[in-house]
């Protein structure tokens, strides 16, 4: 995986809401086809550092490079067509619309996206559901709404902020297998994850924050072997 190259480096970022400086300096950077996760403690900045990698905040210095795209100069709708794939907490589903029509609204920004049918294959769920609209899906049927609309366009790398939260185990485990189909067919991700056991299980690499910094950086196969210092920041 080493020998990768590096689709995503992200140097010396800093970040503000307004007068609060919140980001004292990110250094991360993910190769293609890895899946990398950030942990970290409530509030110490996971969701600021995805916010600012695409630049829905703005206030930021440093330097972030994704496939070649300086994204410090870019504006927001041009980082969109870059290949970067966010879904945020919030999820960003039309709740007026059909699953279906949630789907097929974005425009594709590459060849390598999804058909439906390909979606409907990776999300069943879906496919039960393709003419519900957005507010009569369950959590977790709007977190794989949000991933699928992101498969389809054909984003090169996700960003996900706590695909699990709220959901129940077996929506948990199902989110879990379509990111496994999804590394092995190369995708690149990059995952905030509350749920230490399930990052656990599918990450290649781990980033911990800690008061705005990245504070450590370490392969899935030192897991064992960090468990302790991750018990005392973490509590895991
Ligand atoms: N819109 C905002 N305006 C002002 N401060 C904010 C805003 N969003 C977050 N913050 C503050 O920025 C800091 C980092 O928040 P952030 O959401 O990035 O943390 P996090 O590690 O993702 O934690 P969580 O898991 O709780 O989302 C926190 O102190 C938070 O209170």
């Amino acid at each position: 995986m080493s020998d990768r190259e590096i689709l995503l480096s992200v140097r010396d970022l800093n970040a503000w809401y307004d007068e609060s400086h919140v980001l004292h300096g990110v250094n991360l950077n993910v190769r293609r086809g890895e899946t990398v996760t950030i942990l970290g403690r409530n509030g110490v900045g996971k969701t600021t550092t995805l916010r600012s990698i695409v630049g829905i905040l703005r206030k930021r210095t440093g330097e972030i490079e994704f496939n070649g795209h300086d994204l410090m100069r870019l504006p927001l709708h041009k980082t969109a067509k870059t290949g970067l794939g966010f879904v945020p907490e919030e999820r960003g589903i039309f709740a007026s619309l059909s699953v279906e029509e949630n789907l097929m609204l974005p425009p594709k920004i590459s060849d390598s996206g999804m058909s439906i049918e390909e979606i409907y294959d990776l999300f069943p769920n879906l496919y039960e559901r393709k003419t519900s609209s957005g507010t009569k899906l369950s959590g977790g049927e709007q977190q794989m709404l949000a991933m699928a609309r992101m498969l389809r366009i054909g984003v090169d790398m996700l960003l996900l902020d706590e695909p699990t939260e709220g959901l129940a185990p077996v929506i948990v485990q199902r989110i879990g297998e379509v990111l496994q189909t999804l590394k092995q067919r190369g995708m690149t991700i990059l995952l905030i994850e509350q749920n230490f056991r399930f990052a656990s299980k599918i990450a290649d690499r781990f980033y911990l924050m800690e008061h705005g910094l990245v504070s450590a950086g370490f392969d899935a196969d030192e897991l064992p072997a960090r468990m302790d210092m991750l018990h005392e920041v973490l509590g895991v």
